[in-house]
């Protein structure tokens, strides 16, 4: 294999970015990538672009945000409406659930093992339909500026993975870019306290439930505490972690890239468990910070299956849809 594939993870290929975003190595590396999200959806990337002194700085306005009394942070509340994700969620506010749609298989998987974690979620400032909640002026200065910066930091690199992909696909490398404005991004800062390692370790608390993500791909900055696991491609049921990698970008693919990709690509269900090898303080695994960044096409976006992920003998398994419906009906059946 090329020297654009730095190793693995469990089956996660590790891809040096730079020899795409610098023209040397193109093909090789959107390879790398696209074999990485079709065997297991996820893949780490090296060299990704994202500045490291911007990931500190919006790792430590997150822990400043966090760090906040609760009747700061609420504040900025998350509004009751499954539709309109922005603003800080307290712990146990959200419980991620997959493919519960009765209102009352909801309400006793929440009841069960609640997530504790908290959360804070803005999107594009201008975004209407979806308006940032952020705390009242003069409280926490900067934080929305840093916010907005990282946000649009992080949607230069999404578009460069989205060119990967249809260069590795083999179509026009602008295929997939042409439908991401940002407008639709949810940038989410996540917080999982402290908590008794034997009850994380029993399931009496999740980190948060397995799960898939919805939209085109995610981008995932994680600290280096770990506890991320991925459910095994060949064995359902079966989890393995992907461990922190020290300067790594993790990115996965979702659903709608998958259904998008005509299943070419795999969106693989994941969730937050106890760290392996976690240090433990008096029985209390330490906090864990992460910063998902989730990417999802504009919603007037027809999503088909993209050329070259369908044969006569393979046809489109899908119908094409707008991603506003596709959107929609996700968001309600999640919180
Ligand atoms: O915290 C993490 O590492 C994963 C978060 C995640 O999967 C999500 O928010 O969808
Ligand atoms: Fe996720």
């Amino acid at each position: 294999m090329s020297s654009v594939l730095l190793g693995d993870a469990h089956g996660i290929s590790v891809v040096d970015f730079k020899p795409f975003l610098d023209g040397s190595a193109k093909q090789d590396v959107a390879s790398a990538i696209l074999d990485s999200f079709k065997r297991v959806g996820f893949v780490y990337l090296i060299n990704h672009g994202i500045p490291e002194d911007k990931i500190k700085g919006m790792f430590e306005w997150s822990k400043r945000f966090f760090d906040q009394p609760m009747e700061v942070k609420q504040l900025a509340p998350h509004p009751p409406s499954g539709t309109h994700h922005r603003g800080y969620s307290a712990p146990g506010r959200e419980k991620v659930v997959q493919h519960l749609y009765d209102d009352k298989d909801i309400k006793d998987s929440r009841a069960k093992a609640p997530d504790v974690k908290e959360s804070f979620e803005c999107g594009w400032e201008e975004n209407v339909g979806s308006p940032n909640i952020w705390l009242p002026d003069g409280v926490l200065p900067g934080f929305k500026e840093a916010c907005m910066d990282f946000y649009s930091t992080c949607h230069e690199t999404e578009l460069e993975i989205l060119r990967a992909i249809t260069v590795g696909l083999g179509i026009s490398e602008d295929y997939l870019v042409k439908y991401h404005d940002g407008h639709e991004n949810q940038m989410r800062l996540l917080h999982y306290p402290s908590v008794p390692a034997e009850q994380l370790k029993d399931d009496k608390i999740v980190r948060i439930g397995a799960h898939s993500d919805f939209g085109s791909i995610t981008l995932l900055l994680q600290d280096d505490i770990g506890g991320l696991e991925i459910e095994d491609p060949n064995t359902p049921g079966e989890f393995n972690s992907a461990p922190p990698v020290e300067g790594a970008l993790i990115v996965n693919a979702a659903d709608l890239m998958m259904r998008w990709s005509n299943d070419v690509i795999r969106s693989t269900v994941h969730r937050v468990r106890a760290p392996l090898n976690a240090k433990t303080v008096n029985g209390m695994v330490p906090e864990r910070y992460s910063i998902p960044y989730f990417c999802s096409p504009e919603r007037t976006a027809v999503v088909e299956c993209l050329p070259g992920t369908y044969t006569a003998d393979k046809p489109p398994k899908y119908e094409p849809i707008s991603a506003l419906e596709y959107i929609m009906r996700r968001l309600a059946s999640n919180y």
